[in-house]
């Protein structure tokens, strides 16, 4: 069995950082951490890659020869990846059972919303044997906005809807945060509960309402309250905040990672015993 994280997110949310983080603090635990860049537009990253789409094909190659613009060469670049999945096969076939396999995806969210490629990719990943769980991260500016907020809870659930992984949400660049901008929208745990939701953040559903009835036109109330209940049934109000200054939050992070693989695993055991 291997297991792998989808990592995915829009652009400059903190993915490779992410990705880096996993890297360094993941050096004196059983895991070993390999990250596959499968960003075709990737300039730089800090990581040390073990394989890199861009050694397949690069937008930059696609966009010269296709004279294609650079959503289409990405989309390109995606497909070609698909149809050509022994190079990633060849490069996953040597894995040992210690290896931990993150895939650092490019930021255009619409390959994760509007295209079926992110979910075929993890299907292939899936009859190579892989548990795989997906990661979407959330850059934590987006607290100090309900709008904003609001996008990312949306564009997050629609990632987890198109691709039936087991999924975690991230709120990176915690360390950012100023606590009186975060207060806006959401309160963290309070302190009485539990240790462990300490590390969660979770939104007050009328709190957020209220900062969205704030811009919003009345006649747009409805739509709003319905939008906030959906975030809230869908559990997309807790997420994992993310400040990678802190040596605790990326184990806690691994933690929430395997127990929704497990989680995963067991749904589909339940189903099965459910389906005909
Ligand atoms: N302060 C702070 N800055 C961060 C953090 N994570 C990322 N950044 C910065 O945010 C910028 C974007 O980070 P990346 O990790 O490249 O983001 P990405 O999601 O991989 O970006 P794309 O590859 O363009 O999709 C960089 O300047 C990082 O240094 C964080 O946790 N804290």
């Amino acid at each position: 069995m291997l297991f792998g994280q989808v990592v995915m997110g829009p652009a400059g949310c903190g993915k490779s950082t992410y990705c880096f983080s996993l890297q360094q603090r993941a050096l004196d635990s059983a895991r070993n951490i390999l990250i596959i860049n499968l960003d075709p537009a990737a300039e730089s990253y800090s990581y040390s890659a073990y394989a890199d789409i861009r050694e397949l094909i690069s937008v930059e190659q696609v966009e010269e020869e296709l004279t294609l613009g650079p959503n289409g060469a990405l989309v390109y670049c995606m497909e070609y990846l698909l149809e050509n999945f022994e190079w990633l096969e060849e490069i996953l076939c040597g894995l040992l059972e210690n290896d931990y396999v993150i895939f650092d995806c490019p930021g255009q969210i619409e390959l994760y919303t509007h295209y079926s490629f992110m979910k075929d990719f993890t299907i292939a990943l899936k009859q190579l044997g892989f548990q795989l769980c997906g990661v979407y991260l959330l850059d934590a500016q987006v607290l100090s906005d309900a709008n904003k907020y609001l996008g990312g809870c949306l564009s997050a659930l629609s990632t987890m809807l198109q691709l039936e992984i087991p999924h975690v949400n991230i709120l990176s660049k915690m360390d950012l945060v100023k606590s009186d901008t975060s207060d806006k929208v959401v309160e963290e745990e309070e302190e009485e509960e539990e240790e462990e939701e300490d590390n969660f953040i979770c939104p007050d559903m009328t709190q957020l309402l209220e900062a969205l009835c704030v811009t919003a036109p009345k006649m747009f109330y409805r739509l709003n309250q319905a939008l906030s209940q959906l975030i809230e049934d869908y559990s997309l109000t807790q997420f994992i905040p993310l400040n990678i200054q802190e040596p605790d939050c990326i184990s806690f992070v691994f933690s929430q990672i395997d127990q929704a693989i497990q989680y995963g695993e067991d749904a589909e055991v339940r189903d099965n015993d459910i389906l005909p």
